[in-house]
Formats: structure tokens, sequence, C-alpha cells
């Protein structure tokens, strides 16, 4: 549905001396999404998450490379396409001095959709997030998940059929995060192909049909995340030393369970999950 080919992204700013310094944000990124899926683009602050969703959204030109959306290149039909994309930003950007129809109310008109229809569309999506009671609320009287909420069915009211989200669940409580996954996860069942970043490693775990993991700009590894897990061994022992916290994989708990015989310290055996590929295979935590 998405082809990402040799994307790159370089931005020039000044350093201390007022000289021009290139700096790659996204290197040569490869991979596809396919329709119906819920893709994750995980990584640490700064992996270049945030800039790749930029670039399939229209909102920064890539230095280099290729988006193709069905075939053909996103830039050369830019009208178009945006017909067929949702974007939920990082922030919320509301109006919040107006209230959550008005809000509605003015992302519908800006994508042209007859009155009728939208106000069909904007009672469907309220009840769809259980906001209906708060129709005629400002915006600003809203806690921080139902803005979120609010968020995700703004970015639905044209019916695209991909939806991007950039951290959708950053900085609310796990019960208000868990909510949100629900309606994440319902996207696909209704047509909608779900792409999104996040630094949380249990949100990629919890949603994420695959997972591509960014560090330093770069795609370092792409798969299903129980695969990720597989390729460094689907379980791990995991002790104290004097230094640190060690962890040592194996494709068995029979396995785990030997190696940990050997050792004469307190031991805890566990399926690894994907912030042990994430550490694995950067050497660094994710937050
Ligand atoms: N407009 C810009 N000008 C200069 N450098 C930028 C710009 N936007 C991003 N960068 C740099 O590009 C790199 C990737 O940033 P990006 O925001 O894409 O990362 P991210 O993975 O989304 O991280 P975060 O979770 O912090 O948003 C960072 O080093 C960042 O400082």
């Amino acid at each position: 549905m998405l082809e990402i080919k040799s994307l790159k992204k370089n931005f020039v700013s000044k350093n201390k001396q007022g000289k021009n310094i290139e700096k790659t944000a996204v290197k040569d990124l490869n991979l596809t999404i396919d329709e119906g899926e819920i893709f994750g683009l995980l990584g640490p602050n700064g992996a270049g998450k945030t800039t790749t969703i930029r670039m399939l959204t229209m909102l920064t030109k890539p230095t280099a490379g290729e988006i193709l959306y069905k075939g053909k290149d996103i830039f050369s039909d830019e009208l178009n396409v945006k017909k067929y994309i949702g974007v939920v930003p990082q922030h919320i950007n509301f109006d919040q001095d107006l209230t959550v129809w008005e809000n509605m109310e003015l992302h519908g008109r800006l994508h042209h959709i007859p009155k009728s229809e939208r106000h069909a569309r904007i009672e469907e999506l309220l009840n769809y997030v259980e906001l209906q009671d708060r129709v005629n609320d400002k915006v600003k009287s809203l806690s921080g998940g139902m803005k979120r909420r609010l968020l995700i069915v703004r970015a639905l009211m044209h019916n695209p059929k991909i939806l991007f989200l950039d951290e959708p669940t950053v900085a609310l409580d796990p019960q208000v995060r868990r909510r949100i996954w629900d309606l994440i996860r319902r996207l696909p069942k209704d047509g909608v192909t779900v792409v999104l970043t996040t630094h949380y490693i249990e949100e990629a775990e919890n949603l994420c049909n695959r997972v591509a993991i960014l560090n330093k700009g770069s795609l370092i590894k792409l798969d299903t995340p129980k695969a990720l897990c597989e390729q460094i061994g689907k379980y791990v022992v995991e002790w104290d030393s004097e230094e640190s916290r060690e962890y040592k994989f194996f494709n068995s708990r029979k396995e785990c369970a030997d190696f940990a015989g050997t050792l004469d310290v307190a031991t805890t055996i566990r399926h690894s999950n994907l912030e042990d590929v994430f550490v694995e295979l950067t050497g660094r935590t994710v937050s």
C-alpha cells in the first residue's frame, strides 16, 4: 500500500560559529506498509520517527528517495493523496476555546465534506469514542485522554485509508493509554491502515503487527514483535552482578534453567520482550 524507497532527510542548521552544519535525520530508509496492518516505528528520542512521519504525510519533502502510495509518488499527486491520509500529531493542536463539535466541524469544512454528511459523520465519530455527551463543551475542559480520543476521530473525519499517529499516548497515564490502544486496535477492522510512532516498547508490543526499529536515523530491524523476540532468544535469564544487571538469551526454558543452575546468584527466567531486542540491538534503552 505504501512503499518507502531509499528515503533520506537532511537538515541544515548553524553551529555556534554561524557555520552551516548538515545533519542526517533519516538515512536510506526502505520499507513497505501493507493494507490493514498496524505498523510501528519504534525508537528513542532523535531516532528519526517524527521526521519519517512528516515525510509520509507530506509535511516535509525528503532530501532523496521515494514514497509511493498504491504505486504512485505521493508528491506528484499531493491533493489526491491528502484525501486518503489522516494525521494525528504528537502535540494537541485544537482551538481549545472552541467546542468539541466546532473543532470537528472546522476539520470537516476544511476537507469540503458536505454539511449533511458532515453532521452525521461527527455524530458517528463522537459516539465511536464516547464523547457524544461532551459535544457542546469547550475542548479546554476535556481531560488529556479525551483530547487524544478527539484528536484521533478528528483525523478520521474524511474517511482516510491510512491513519498516521505520532506518539498517540505520550504523557497519558496507563489506564487512559489502554483505552486509546483499544480505539487504535479497532481501526483496521473498519478498513483503516495504521502507522504510528512510539518510544514506548509496551505500546509497540501491544498494538503493532510489525515494528520497524529505528536508531540514529537508520532502520536496524523490521519484523513482528514475536519474531524480533525470537531472533534474540525467546527466553532470558536475568540476574544482578556487582556492576550491572546481566541478561542471557535462550530458545527454551530448559536451557535457561540449565544455565541459571550454573550461577550462584538469584536469577529470574522470563519471556524476552521488545525492550530486550532494543537493548541487544543498540546497546541503548528506549526512553
Ligand atoms: N527541523 C529540524 N532542523 C534540524 N534538525 C532537526 C529538525 N527536525 C528534526 N531534527 C533532528 O533530526 C533528528 C531526528 O529527529 P526526529 O524528531 O525525527 O526524531 P524522533 O525519533 O521523532 O524523536 P522524538 O521522539 O524526540 O520526536 C534529531 O537529531 C533532531 O534533532
